[in-house]
């Protein structure tokens, strides 16, 4: 056999022009006891979080040494997509910062405009539309951008933001692989009858009224996302499971409405109609972080032990090869259309690939009056 590659092997682009950079952009978190207090205060900034409730998120932090996994996870997210870049003979700098705890986006841009970068892409470890997820990462950017351009000196870097990917085959496969993985540890004579429970980050009902440029995005892409999943299990188990979407992390004031049903609800709503097995699909989450590891790994769980419910939880896409190779995706896509080429742009499930630039109203929040200029038309 000659070794030669294929002729009809297509010709992969490497050209990130006009981007110099890409920059990973993420929540943040404690990583010791003395951080977790100081952590929380940024998080809550001008909010009305009840004291009550962030003592209690605190002790979710303590119960783990004080330190969240989430920096850990993007330290090994960001390596990953360097190795892959480079794999892929794409030369750009990876940088990482985040809105909540250090690195913060300010050190970084400020590190980015030293090394002289001119314009980057900013690629946010949120897949869905929310204020929380999208709009408030793009204030923060633009918050940060203020400050350095007032500091004087070099201009900061110009930045875009890649579309939310939800619906990138390299964030569904690797959720499908996990429901299907999660599926098979569950007891074998229950395992064809059990329910796949999508579980996200509830919001604010507001939150999701205001999300995309048309309102209700955020719950409208979870449920494609939910859907596409349960189809692709059924393709190869030839079992269409029952589905729902739930939600967790719920906080702020008990007078305001937020999304509903409570993971903790749902399981116990799932046990009186005499289910007999559930699949944790942390659709809401890119990598094990806080939300994981305590509000399902420990909470959930424990509530579905005491209903003596069997019930495994499916891995989030972390590191996985697809969801690397997704961000490179997203990066040769958003430049080439950037140099005002027409990319293909990759989606699975009901809804089309999502906007490159959010329309001015898009995910606002009616306490926030700052400006998300960054990504914005
Ligand atoms: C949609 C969404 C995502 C997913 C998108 C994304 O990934 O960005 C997300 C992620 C995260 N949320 C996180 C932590 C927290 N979120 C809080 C509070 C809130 N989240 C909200 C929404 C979301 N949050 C909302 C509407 C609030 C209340 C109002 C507010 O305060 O904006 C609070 C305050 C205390 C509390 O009330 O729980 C904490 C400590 C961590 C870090 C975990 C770790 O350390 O591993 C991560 C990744
Ligand atoms: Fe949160």
């Amino acid at each position: 056999m000659s070794e030669s590659v294929p002729e009809s092997q297509p010709v992969l682009s490497t050209d990130v022009s006009p981007y110099d950079a890409l920059l990973l952009v993420s929540f943040g978190g404690p990583e010791q006891p003395e951080d977790v207090v100081p952590f929380l205060r940024n998080v809550t900034a001008g909010r009305d979080i009840p004291d009550e409730r962030l003592a209690e998120v605190g002790e979710h932090y303590y119960a783990f040494g004080g330190r969240s996994p989430i920096n850990d996870q993007n330290r090994a997210l960001a390596a990953a997509i360097r190795e892959d870049l480079a794999g892929a003979g794409v030369d750009l700098p990876i940088y990482w910062g985040n809105r909540n705890w250090g690195p913060f986006l300010l050190d970084e841009l400020r590190r980015m405009r030293d090394d002289g970068v001119r314009r980057a892409l900013c690629l946010v470890t949120s897949a869905y539309s929310s204020y929380s997820g999208c709009r408030q990462y793009r204030e923060d950017l633009t918050v940060a951008r203020e400050a350095l351009l007032a500091e004087g000196g070099a201009p900061p870097p110009e930045l875009d933001k890649a579309r939310v990917y939800f619906n990138h085959p390299g964030f569904v496969e690797p959720m499908v692989d996990a429901t299907l993985a999660a599926l098979a540890d569950l007891p074998d004579d229950v395992r064809r009858e059990a329910e796949l429970v999508f579980v996200t980050h509830s919001v604010p009902e507001q939150m999701n009224e205001a999300s995309g440029p048309l309102g209700r995005a955020y719950v409208a892409q979870h449920r494609s996302t939910a859907a596409e999943v349960v189809e692709r299990v059924r393709l190869e188990t030839g079992l269409r499971h029952g589905a729902e979407l739930v939600y967790c992390s719920r906080s702020g004031s008990p007078r305001i409405p937020w999304l509903e049903p409570d993971v903790n609800d749902h399981l116990r709503a799932l046990a009186t109609r005499g289910a007999k097995a559930v699949v944790l699909v942390p659709i809401g989450f890119v990598s094990d972080h806080m939300e994981v590891v305590y509000d399902l790994d420990t909470e959930a769980l424990a509530t579905a032990g005491e209903l003596g419910l069997p019930c495994v939880r499916a891995a989030t896409a972390g590191v996985d090869p697809r969801f690397v190779a997704m961000v490179r995706d997203l990066l040769l896509e958003r430049a080439a259309g950037e140099r005002g080429e027409d990319p293909v742009r990759t989606a699975v499930g009901s809804l089309p690939a999502a906007w490159d630039r959010c329309a001015p109203g898009c995910c606002t929040n009616p306490r926030s009056t700052r400006p998300a200029v960054v990504g914005s038309r």
